[in-house]
This record gives structure tokens, sequence and C-alpha cells, in this order.
């Protein structure tokens, strides 16, 4: 396997500190294929700042379903790398760091088990994504644990991030759809 087992493709490269789009390279033989899946050493070229704090997994059922947008505030703020290990999603990033020239802007990008594609998401970005088909499956691997307390979440079709889904929005929490908006100041509701 060559020097770097993943693809990293900058999603922001106009600002530091932003997402990036990480393809495995599995090595393939007659057996089949293997590859790594999350490797601090080569993540830390892109920012991933410590130790993995919890692993999670989650099964979408249907496609057009979406969840998000989350992130955790400060002091825990975390890093994610979300892989899709089964089907495909479009997978959004929302730069939310208070001192950020891009505040509010997002990138978009599908990922898929096919593909063997991932997305780094560090810390002070929130982020949300849509099935784009039946049975997607994400595993997530952070770099904080779980704090209800500092959660907070973003909508998916507030105006001021104008963030295109692919699909017709066909299944979403409650809570996910009560967030706040963001307001003419740039503050949540
Ligand atoms: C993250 C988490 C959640 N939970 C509980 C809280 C809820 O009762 C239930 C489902 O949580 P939630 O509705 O936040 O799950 P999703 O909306 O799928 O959120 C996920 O998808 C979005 C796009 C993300 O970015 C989140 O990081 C990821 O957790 O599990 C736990 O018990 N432990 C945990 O670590």
């Amino acid at each position: 396997m060559s020097a770097s087992p993943f693809i990293l493709t900058p999603l922001m490269p106009e600002q530091s500190g932003g997402p990036a789009l990480v393809e495995r390279k599995p090595f393939v033989d007659q057996r089949g294929a293997f590859a790594r899946i999350f490797c601090s050493a080569a993540l830390s070229q892109i920012g991933w700042p410590g130790p993995v704090a919890q692993i999670n997994h989650s099964r979408t059922d249907k496609a057009g379903t979406l969840r998000g947008l989350h992130y955790q505030r400060p002091p825990h703020a975390e890093a994610k790398l979300v892989v899709c290990i089964r089907g495909a999603v479009h997978d959004v990033a929302v730069d939310i760091r208070e001192d950020s020239p891009a505040r509010y802007r997002h990138v978009g990008v599908k990922l898929s088990a096919e593909a063997g594609t991932a997305i780094y998401i560090p810390e002070g970005f929130a982020h949300g994504f849509q099935a784009l088909t039946d049975d997607a499956e994400l595993v997530y691997i952070h770099s904080a644990a779980y704090n209800p307390a500092c959660e907070a979440g973003l909508r998916h079709d507030d105006p001021a991030l104008a963030i295109h889904w692919p699909l017709p929005v066909t299944g979403i929490s409650a809570r996910d759809a009560e967030h706040p908006m963001i307001g003419p100041a740039g503050q949540t509701s």
C-alpha cells in the first residue's frame, strides 16, 4: 500500500482548517479488497485533532431522509470522520466558526460505499446529510464524546444557508425540523 491510505481533497481550499473528501485507496488482490478506514497519522495532515473518543453508526432506511445539521458547542466541539459503508448520501458541512470569513458557507459532496468515500468535518462545522438510497449506512468517528448539553443544530432549509438537497425531504426528526433559523444578524434565533 502506498505512503498514504487516502486521497485527501480539501473541499474549502480557500479556507484553512476546512472539511475534506477522504477517498480510501484499497489494496485489491484475488481475495478481494482491504482498506484503512481511519488513520490518525494520515488524517492529522488535514487537521484531525487527537484520540478517537467515540464511534457511532447510523442506518437510514428511506432515500430522501435528512439528518442534521448538528454540531457540539465548545468545550465539547468535535471533529468527525463520516464514512459511508452502505448506499449513498449527500453530505453537507457548514462553516459556523465565528471568526471565519466563510461563516455559514457550506460544501456538499456525495459519499458512497461503492466509491469508498468519507468526509472529514473539522471542529467549527455543522454536519448533515440526506440519504440518496434506501438503507444508507454511515459510521462516524468522533474526536469528542457525545455531550447532549452542548448539542446544537441548524435548519436544513434555512434560507441563510441556501443548501440545495438533491431529493425532496421525505423524513426528518422533530428535533431537526425545529432547529432555530439564523437571524439577519447571523445569530441563531
Ligand atoms: C450522537 C449520539 C446520539 N445519541 C442519542 C440521542 C438520540 O436520542 C439518538 C439519536 O441521536 P440523533 O437524533 O442526534 O442522531 P442523528 O440525527 O442521526 O445524528 C447523527 O447524524 C448527524 C448528521 C450528525 O452529524 C450526528 O453526529 C450524528 O449523531 O441517539 C446517543 O445516545 N449517543 C450519541 O453519541
